[in-house]
């Protein structure tokens, strides 16, 4: 995760109003799951104002940036570049060579909102579906992310945070930063 090299999750689009929801948890799916960063559209400034308050909250390393030039970010990046859609390869039959490829190269993952240009799909090193069924960005993001990294982003030490939640059976417990209770 954080040791190797990076990971970036680039948010392709995004419409005022009716996408805060789901862009705010692209980045908040992409922080949770061991990526290092978001990229998120310009006009998405709600959705950064968010995933930036939770990293602060809740811990990080991680950073949320916005960009006018989502096809440059792609054109520009200095590594492999995945695409996930519903039309792509099969993730189990692609993840081991994105893994390998990974171990030496940053990764960028883009995920799309309405409809994703046919030359992001050019660009793209892999064209990934986790499944080739129509259903969100958000848990194309969650199932890829796992696959990336095998299990390993479940157990992420967290810094800086001024919240920990306490595993429960039952209940909430949380406890700040240094360790005191904070129980509701
Ligand atoms: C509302 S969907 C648009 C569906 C679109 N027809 C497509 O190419 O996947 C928005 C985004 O969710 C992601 N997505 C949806 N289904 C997916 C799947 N089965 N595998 C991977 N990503 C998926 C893609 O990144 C897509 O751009």
């Amino acid at each position: 995760m954080h040791e190797e090299p990076e990971v970036a999750v680039l948010r392709y689009g995004h419409r005022p109003g009716r996408d805060d929801r789901m862009t705010t948890h692209v980045g908040l799916t992409a922080r949770a799951l061991g990526a290092d960063r978001v990229i998120l559209p310009d006009n998405a400034s709600q959705s950064r104002a968010t995933v930036a308050d939770i990293t602060d909250r809740f811990g990080g390393p991680f950073e949320v940036e916005q960009t006018a030039e989502l096809d440059a970010t792609i054109d520009r990046w200095s590594g492999a570049v995945v695409h996930l859609t519903m039309y792509g390869e099969r993730v189990q039959d692609v993840a081991g060579d994105i893994r390998q490829r990974h171990r030496s190269e940053p990764l960028l993952i883009v995920v799309g909102g309405e409809k994703v240009p046919f030359e992001v799909y050019d660009a793209a090193d892999w064209n990934v579906a986790v499944t080739n069924q129509p259903h969100s960005e958000v848990a194309g993001l969650a199932v890829f992310l796992d696959r990336l990294f095998e299990g390993r982003e479940l157990a992420q030490e967290w810094e800086d945070a001024e919240n920990r939640v306490v595993p429960q059976a039952s209940g909430k417990r949380v406890v700040d930063g240094d360790g005191a209770a904070d129980e509701s």
